[in-house]
């Protein structure tokens, strides 16, 4: 992966253990939010997400390009193939229940990605140093160990419950949302 030195997690930054009551090692990890364009089962032309944890630590995902995906002809756009990397890293980073936000999302293109491919997709963190998390992610065509078409690193910043309450409906929010606290 081509990184910037923003995305790259300084020296000693270890990913902690996933916190008591994180998803088990096999669990599904299911949608954040029905609208998301990533994740959720209620938006019409969304990416529709389906995730895993194998280990407790990743995350790994497929995602079907569709017609409502292509930027060139039968061939899926970069923006939606960077926002299936932005998805599955955020999965992954949820695992250690706080809430976080894109800061900084790197991707580099190394295959054409045609309409009809399952992408399967891993994502992990490298690292958090204080309210950074650096993370890293991958998209395979056709099969896990099939060739990589995408790559992308990113910067994640915690934030508190009060960056989504400004714009949406914190009770809303929390609903969907058992497992964080909104007045920690
Ligand atoms: C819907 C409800 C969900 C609720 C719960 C969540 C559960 C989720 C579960 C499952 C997730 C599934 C996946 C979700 C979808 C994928 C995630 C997205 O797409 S998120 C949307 C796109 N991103 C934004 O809209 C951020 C917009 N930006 C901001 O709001 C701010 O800029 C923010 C919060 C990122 C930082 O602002 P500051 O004021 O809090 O903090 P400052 O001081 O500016 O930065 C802190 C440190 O980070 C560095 N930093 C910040 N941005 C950086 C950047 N772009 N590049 C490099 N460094 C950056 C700064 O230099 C600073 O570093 P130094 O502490 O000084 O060392």
């Amino acid at each position: 992966m081509t990184r910037s030195s923003l995305t790259t997690p300084p020296p000693g930054a270890a990913a902690p253990a996933p916190p008591p009551g994180a998803p088990l090692p096999g669990a599904a990890l299911g949608s954040h939010y029905g609208h998301c364009f990533g994740c959720g089962t209620e938006h019409p032309t969304g990416l529709h997400l389906t995730a895993r944890t194998p280990d407790g630590a990743t995350v790994e995902a497929e995602f079907t390009v569709g017609e409502a995906h292509q930027g060139a002809p039968k061939l899926a756009h970069g923006g939606v193939l960077a926002a299936a990397m932005d998805e599955v890293i955020g999965m992954s980073v949820y695992l250690f229940h706080k809430p976080y936000v894109t800061g900084r999302l790197e991707t580099d293109y190394l295959l054409p990605v045609p309409v009809g491919t399952t992408l399967h997709l891993r994502a992990w963190c490298n690292g958090i140093s204080g309210r950074k998390a650096y993370l890293e992610a991958e998209g395979r065509i056709g099969a896990p160990d099939g060739p990589v078409a995408v790559r992308a690193a990113a910067l994640f910043i915690e934030v508190s419950m009060e960056h989504f309450a400004e714009h949406g409906d914190l009770a809303a929010i929390a609903a969907e949302h058992q497992d964080f606290e909104v007045n920690p």
